[in-house]
């Protein structure tokens, strides 16, 4: 038997030693990405989504990812509408309901559903096989670690439109193999679990993970989205690769944040691409004491000063670099958003999410919106006033001429770029009307 050690399974160029399917037996051997079998929730038998039954075994299942796999379906199913062929590699496929519904729903030509976990074959293979038989070519299923997958799709230059790497943790160390599977005009969707790196609680992780320092903000789970694209974008530029987010969605169950991104190479629609790195890669800069935000380009680093003039010591709190443009791609969503009422996606109760997800990150696309949300409580609470109804304060913002808009992310946030000072002053006259 081939013994592994952990440099030669991330090293991509290894696997012509190693058998497709072998997968490490070795316990203390196994790739980090895996989580011990414990982190796993598993449950025995079969589900149904979108009026797909399908069998889940003792594979990895979670109900809660279902608007995730909605958004990817959706995307990949506008790829193919665009480009007429679609060929997805779906590197880490649980019991496979991805590659299902994208065989099914997004009418992929080709699937290759792979899992490390050589145990959830018999699964995938049953639930694959309600769509066409193994023989007529349409999927193929694999068991091998994720990057040497990819590796070996790079040396035989195969290539993929769309790649979903749907992990545990961190995603960073799969964005170099990956970028150089994606066809160009390609579509990557990536996933990170990892909650405690965007609350600022592990920089040194974030920082190792994907080259940014974290520091806790109020708005930690956009920055888990702007760490991730930053990643992806650094890693990309190292390739010579430029990517672009299309969406970026976050969700609390465990949390989880994924993010679209389009794989180009060469220049980007607004300029050459540095100048574009330059624009949306850098620093987020928070006051604690006057509860605004702002984006410190790398030439400004040296000035960083809160236009409040605070003198606090550490009232300042920088993160990054990271990702500071846009989150989504307004249009493209729409395009999502068209598709699910084509679909009859929109209008009865599990779509009706659906529907104001999409309505929502459309709304915060609006680039004259500043990254970060404010809460309303924050707002209340250094306005030392009970908090008014969410649509209210947005009415109040908006008649003063300013851009404001809700957050996917939180309920009670707004996105806006009227300053903080403002905000108090308008709900504290909002008060004063109510008495
Ligand atoms: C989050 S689950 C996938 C869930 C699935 N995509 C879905 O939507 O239901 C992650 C899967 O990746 C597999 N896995 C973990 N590390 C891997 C690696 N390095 N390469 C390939 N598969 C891996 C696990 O066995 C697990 O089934």
């Amino acid at each position: 038997m081939v013994s592994l050690c952990p440099t030669t399974l991330s090293s991509p160029f290894h696997s012509k030693t190693l058998k497709l399917n072998s997968y490490p037996q070795n316990a203390n051997h196994r790739p980090f990405s895996l989580l011990p079998l414990s982190a796993v929730a598993s449950r025995s038998g079969y589900e149904t989504e979108r009026g797909f039954d399908f069998e889940i075994g003792d594979t990895f299942f979670r109900h809660e990812s279902a608007t995730g796999r909605d958004l990817g379906v959706l995307a990949a199913a506008l790829y193919k509408k665009k480009n007429d062929n679609l060929r997805v590699l779906d590197a880490m496929c649980g019991c496979g309901i991805r590659s299902l519904r994208y065989l099914s729903e997004a009418q992929a030509d080709f699937v290759l559903a792979n899992d490390a976990n050589e145990d959830c074959n018999g699964v995938i293979v049953s639930n694959l096989s309600t769509v066409s038989s193994e023989e007529e070519g349409r999927w193929k299923v694999i068991h091998s670690v994720a990057n040497r997958v990819l590796a070996e799709r790079y040396v035989e230059r195969d290539y993929f439109d769309f790649i979903d790497v749907d992990s545990f943790g961190s995603d960073s160390s799969f964005f170099r193999c990956a970028f150089d599977v994606v066809k160009l005009g390609g579509l990557l969707y990536v996933t990170s679990t990892d909650g405690f790196s965007s609350g600022g609680h592990r920089p040194n992780h974030s920082l190792a993970a994907y080259g940014a320092y974290i520091r806790p903000l109020p708005y930690s789970n956009e920055i888990g989205l702007r760490m991730l694209i930053g990643g992806a974008v650094r890693e990309a530029s190292v390739l010579g690769y430029h990517v672009s987010p299309l969406f970026s969605y976050y969700s609390y169950h465990g949390p989880v944040f994924r993010v679209l991104l389009r794989v180009n190479r060469g220049k980007p629609p607004h300029g050459m691409y540095y100048y574009y790195l330059l624009q949306h890669y850098g620093f987020i800069c928070y006051c604690d004491c006057c509860g605004n935000s702002q984006a410190i380009s790398w030439d400004k680093l040296g000035q960083i000063k809160c236009p409040c003039g605070s003198d606090v010591p550490d009232s300042l709190v920088v993160c990054g670099p990271l990702w500071t443009g846009p989150l989504h791609c307004a249009e493209f969503l729409a395009e999502m958003l068209s598709l699910a009422g084509e679909w009859g996606w929109v209008g009865n109760d599990t779509i009706n999410d659906l529907d104001k997800l999409l309505k929502r990150m459309i709304d915060e696309s609006n680039p004259d919106l500043s990254f970060g949300f404010i809460k309303l409580d924050e707002i209340a609470s250094r306005a030392k006033v009970n908090s008014p109804p969410i649509v209210t304060v947005m009415n109040a913002i908006h008649q003063e001429g300013y851009g404001v808009s809700r957050s996917h992310i939180s309920n009670n946030a707004i996105k806006t770029n009227c300053p903080m000072s403002e905000c108090i002053r308008i709900v504290k006259g909002l008060q004063q009307q109510q008495l």
